[in-house]
């Protein structure tokens, strides 16, 4: 657990940075900092590993004040990962994340064995560890910082917008892969943002703070959308947050409707609706158009593309998503293995989301 207590951080300058903040951060969960730049984000982090001492208040580690410990040892129990990952541009991949088992007296051997199961944990392949820094992709590099800061085990781990430098395809990646390894490893996360779809979506809780180090509110990315405390928080969270607060309601009720299907390679039937197309493995492929007329054996290039595809049982806005970017305005259902299970119409979604209110 991380405790704030009434922590103030005024630089030098007269900047006050952090104003009288007070919050707890639960032992393994992903608590997230959102908030427009200068709000103070980086500051409280550093705080936590004595990057920055307070100039007032209390920053508690597991019980311990931060300040009655020697900051090295402190950040040995602490992982850091930064923007642009902070790699050694003269080491290999494999000695960066090596570096640290070698810091705690492991033999070189033993730390690049090591160093070798964590590239595999952030998914990155074993060849990639020969490699220089500059080398890789920037989102290659981000799973290696993520490598370097687990080697040590340690029960805390901070994230400073560790993300913001890759494009958003990547950027989606490796969240949904910090997602996967927390699962796993049970850390205790602090995660710094200033986009508030990165918060929503990693964070059990989220801190939003306001310019002058102010907590505006600190709650689950749930309570957040559907009860923003003020005027601000309402406006940072955004216009559409009914639509995400989608992202947190479960899908029981749903009762996924048929569609007519045919498989790729076969001759398809005449329809005067939208026909979907299957492969081998009665995955989505793409829709054949009313009407349609084919020759033979259908191909992929006669299909019309499909839209986001909703795996059962996930929250509904990825219903109303899968339905709203259908061509047909039938969003299909898979299982998880992808395999097709249905067809879901907004109107659907949108009952169910009625008849829960009343
Ligand atoms: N060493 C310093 N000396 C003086 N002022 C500082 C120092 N470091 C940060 N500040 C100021 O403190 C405020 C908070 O900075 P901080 O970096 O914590 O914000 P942030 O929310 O992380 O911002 P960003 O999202 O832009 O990184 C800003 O006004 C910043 O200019």
């Amino acid at each position: 657990m991380i405790e704030f207590q009434s922590v103030r951080k005024q630089y030098d300058n007269g900047t006050v940075a952090v104003h009288e903040l007070s919050l707890v951060v639960e032992t393994g969960t992903i608590t997230v900092f959102v908030g427009p730049s200068g709000c103070g984000k980086t500051t409280l982090m550093r705080m936590v590993n004595r990057m920055i001492d307070p100039s007032s208040g209390t920053v508690r580690v597991n019980g311990s004040d931060v300040r009655d410990s020697d900051p090295a040892q402190l950040r040995r129990g602490i992982g850091y990962v930064i923007q642009q990952a902070g790699l050694f541009p003269h080491r290999t991949v494999l000695d960066n994340v090596a570096t640290v088992p070698l810091l705690f007296g492991r033999s070189r051997r033993e730390a690049r064995a090591r160093a070798s199961e964590l590239l595999e944990l952030v998914g990155l392949q074993q060849e990639l560890g020969k490699r220089y820094p500059a080398q890789l992709s920037g989102g290659q590099q981000q799973r290696v910082g993520v490598a370097r800061a687990l080697a040590a085990d340690p029960p805390v781990l901070l994230m400073d917008e560790p993300f913001s430098a890759v494009d958003p395809v990547v950027r989606e990646g490796l969240q949904d892969e910090l997602l996967r390894l927390q699962a796993e490893l049970d850390k205790t996360v602090l995660f710094v943002t200033h986009d508030i779809d990165e918060a929503i979506k990693l964070g059990e809780k989220v801190a939003v703070l306001r310019e002058g180090g102010h907590l505006a509110q600190y709650a689950a990315p749930d309570d957040l959308l559907a009860e923003p405390a003020d005027d601000f928080v309402t406006s940072f969270v955004g216009r559409d947050r009914g639509y995400r607060r989608l992202s947190f309601v479960e899908s029981d009720g749903i009762r996924p409707g048929s569609v007519t299907t045919v498989a790729v390679g076969d001759t398809p039937p005449a329809r005067a609706s939208w026909v979907l197309a299957l492969d081998g493995e009665r995955r989505p492929r793409g829709w054949l158009p009313p009407g349609a007329a084919v020759d033979g054996q259908l191909t992929e290039d006669q299909l019309v593309a499909g839209g986001s595809l909703y795996t059962e049982r996930t929250p509904l806005r990825g219903a109303l998503d899968a339905a709203l970017s259908a061509p047909s305005g039938l969003g299909v259902v898979v299982d998880g293995d992808g395999g097709y299970v249905g067809v879901v119409t907004a109107q659907q979604v949108l009952d169910l989301i009625e008849s829960r209110r009343t």
